[in-house]
This record gives structure tokens, sequence and C-alpha cells, in this order.
């Protein structure tokens, strides 16, 4: 065997599980309107060999009960063994009997806790691994396909700032000039080619409007909207005939896998779901009633990269489009979703991702590695996710934490103050 071969294990000896809470801007979505912060979960495997790696998740009090609970049992396990740390995750919850919330805003209640659980430690791993054989985590996962990530202009309806605050340096964007505004500014500072708007907030027609501006004022770029399940079948139909040819996917217009079939069947732009598509059980009735066409990936619920490369398989298998979601994030979770997409081929759309809704100055990782250039972050070349963490940062965002007394008010698992009659079943228009 070459001398640079090495076949030691890396067992794991400490997971540190720690909450950080990061600045979010007033965005509304059908839940209602992102809170001052954006909690997230970040998570470091330490080594008996000393090899850190990384992984970031929810931050919701639940989440966290059930990560320190998974991590528990993860102590000694080799990094390489992932199918074992998925069998002891997957076995403690089983265990577990408490029913907190999980810091998805409602959206996703399907998803598998298992998974959910899974994801952070597994991307970890992949750090680990990637830095033990000194390539990066894409290759690990079959190897790049492409050297940059194409992610879209995420555009949200937004208040002008947060009730009491000073108007934040976006502004308002309730009407469709300001969305208008709102995707040239992001176009112009991060080159993006593609553009979704998260709708659902206002009554239909209101919406059709700013995609009709959008279009006239971007010409060039494929559209989308995602009123996350706000509208009945008979909307969602009226909305996908006005908007033919319009938009290059029309995502998650009403909730369940029967109502989007009803809808798939009167339109013609393909569906895409991050709603009713959102656990591998998902899949099958989801085909069978021809019921999406473009499943909305995320590592973060479906069990992290590895899992989200089967989903992979499986849409290519099925002839179903695959792009990728996001929530509010961190650079940790910047890195493994760039990786993952560089490493799908049959990824074809532009990604989502909140990032330009973060301030540029609070990461927990060390600024430099990750980009945006043209739309597009190029897929970082160093070993495991290419990223370090900045320990004085991680340490401010969790004071953030701490002092704003999120976990106190935290118990259901939501990141937003929920609209009081929000049912994420039961479509408003
Ligand atoms: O459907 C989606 O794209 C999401 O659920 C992403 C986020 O939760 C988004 O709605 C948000 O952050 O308000």
């Amino acid at each position: 065997m070459p001398e640079s071969v090495t076949t030691e294990p890396h067992r794991i000896r400490e997971i540190r599980v720690t909450p950080v809470a990061f600045r979010d801007l007033p965005l509304l979505n059908v839940v209602g309107v992102h809170e001052p912060f954006a909690l997230r979960a970040i998570i470091e495997i330490v080594t008996d060999s000393g090899l850190v790696g990384l992984g970031e998740t929810y931050g919701d009090a639940g989440h966290l009960d059930r990560l320190r609970l998974a991590a528990a049992q993860l102590i000694d396990v080799d990094v390489w063994d992932v199918n074992e740390i998925a069998r002891r995750v997957q076995v403690t919850l089983a265990a577990d009997t408490s029913k907190t919330g999980h810091g998805m805003s409602g959206m996703v209640t399907g998803s598998s806790t298992a998974d959910r659980v899974l994801s952070p430690f597994e991307v970890a791993c992949l750090d680990i691994q990637g830095h033990a054989i000194g390539r990066p985590v894409s290759d690990l996962l079959g190897g790049a396909v492409r050297d940059r990530v194409d992610y879209s202009a995420y555009l949200f309806y937004k208040w002008a700032g947060h009730p009491g605050a000073e108007e934040d340096h976006w502004g308002a964007a309730l009407a469709p000039d300001q969305l208008v505004a709102q995707a040239r500014r992001m176009i112009d500072e991060y080159g993006f080619s593609a553009i979704k708007l998260k709708g659902g907030v206002f009554p239909p027609d209101e919406e059709i409007e700013a995609i009709r501006a959008l279009r006239r004022a971007f010409p060039d770029h494929p559209l989308r909207i995602d009123p996350n399940g706000a509208w009945t079948v008979r909307t969602s139909i009226r909305v996908g005939k006005e908007l033919d040819g319009v938009l290059e996917y029309l995502e998650d217009p009403t909730p369940g896998v029967d109502g989007m079939a009803e809808v798939a069947r009167e339109v013609s732009m393909p569906l895409a779901t991050n709603m009713c598509v959102v656990a591998f059980d998902h899949v099958k009735p989801a085909v069978a009633q021809d019921a999406v066409g473009v499943v909305l990936s995320d590592h973060h619920f479906w069990g992290g990269l590895g899992r989200s490369r089967v989903l992979a398989g499986i849409c290519d298998t099925f002839g179903l489009g695959l792009s990728m979601h996001s929530n509010s994030h961190l650079g940790i979770s910047l890195a493994a979703m760039t990786h993952l997409a560089a490493a799908t081929p049959n990824l074809s759309y532009a990604c989502d991702t909140h990032w330009p809704w973060k301030a540029a100055d609070e990461d927990v990782v060390v600024p430099g590695a990750l980009r945006f250039e043209q739309g597009a972050v190029p897929v970082p070349t160093g070993p495991g996710l290419g990223v370090e963490l900045d320990r004085d940062a991680l340490a401010r965002l969790h004071e953030q934490y701490l002092s704003s007394g999120i976990r106190e008010r935290d118990d259901t698992g939501y990141m937003r103050r929920a609209q009081p009659d929000f049912d994420p079943t039961a479509p408003r228009w």
C-alpha cells in the first residue's frame, strides 16, 4: 500500500451543538413574518485523531434537544461509518417520545425527524472524511460535474423594517414596483439569472401582477412563484393558466398530493414541491398521481448529502426535475448545498438561497471561502466542505441567541410569528 494511504478510523470523541441567532429581516410568508432573528444549530464533531467536522441545521428548541440526544449515542463511531451513525440516530429517535417542534415554520411537517437529525452529523462526517484524505466533499459525493453552482434571486414581500425599529437597507416590498427594485438590486449585486417570488402573502391577483411586472422588467430570467400551499385547487388552476408561458415552474400552489395532482392535470407548466414530497415514502404516491414535475431537495430534511443523492437518482429514474430548497442559513449550509449541487448531474435548476438576506458581517465561517460570481458560487476545492469555523463569530452569535431569550419563547418549532389562523393544510384563497 502506498505510504500516503491510511486505513485508520477517525472515531468520534466529542460532538458540540451550539445554537446561534442571526438577524433576519421582516420577510413575509404565508405563516407570518420572519422574526428579528433566524435560529441555527452549529455542529462540531471532534475525532480522536484531532480532526473537526462542521454541520449546520435548524436551531429551534425541540430540534436542539433531539440533536443532543442523538449526539450522545454517536461517541466512538468511526466517521466513515455513516450507516452506523444513521442507524443509531434512527434507534434513538424511535425511543424519543417528545413531540416538540422542528423549526421549519410548519411547511414541511411530514419530513422524517430522524433524517432531519441525521443531516448535520452526516455533513460533519463528510467534512472530516474530506480533511482526512485531502479531497473536497463534492469528490466524496461522486465528483463535481460543474465548478460553479447557480442560485436564484429569492424575492420576498417585506416590511420596511421590524416593527418599532428603523427602516432597514432593503426597505419595503409590498407592491410590484418595489419587488422589481428588489430583484434589480439582487441581480446587480449577485448576478442571479433566475428569480423566485415567495407568494401566498397577498390575494393571488396581486401576486400575478407582481410576476407580470417582473417578466416585463426581466424578460430573459426564468421566473417561479411559491405560495406555500395558500391557494385552493381552483385558484391554483386559474393562476397556472394565467401565467402559462411566464413561469418555469409553479411551486406548491396548493397543499397535498391529491390537490397538486388535480392542478397538474390542468396546467401546462411543471409543478414543483418542497411541501408534499419531503420524505422518501412521499415519492411513490406523487409519481403514481403525476402530481409533481420538480422536487426541491434539501439536505437538511432529506437526511444529508448522501441521501439527497439517492433522491436525485429517484427523480432521474421517474423523469422528475430536481431543484433545491433553502431556509435562512449560514455559510456551512451554503458550502454543503454547493458541494451537493455540484455533484448532482440532474440538478438542472438554479438553487434557492436566502443568502442575500443575511447581514454580511454575521456568519460562523471565516469570510472569503464562499462568494457569488454571476449568480453562482464557485465550488470550494479545499479539503472537506472548504470552510473554516470562526470561533469568535460563533461565540458572538451564540451570545445573541442567549440574550434574545428566543429559546424560552420557542417551544413550537416556529421561527416566525405565525398568522393566528395559519393552517398548512388549509388554503387561504
Ligand atoms: O417553500 C419554501 O421555499 C420555504 O419553505 C422556504 C422558507 O421557509 C421560506 O418560505 C421563508 O423563509 O419564509
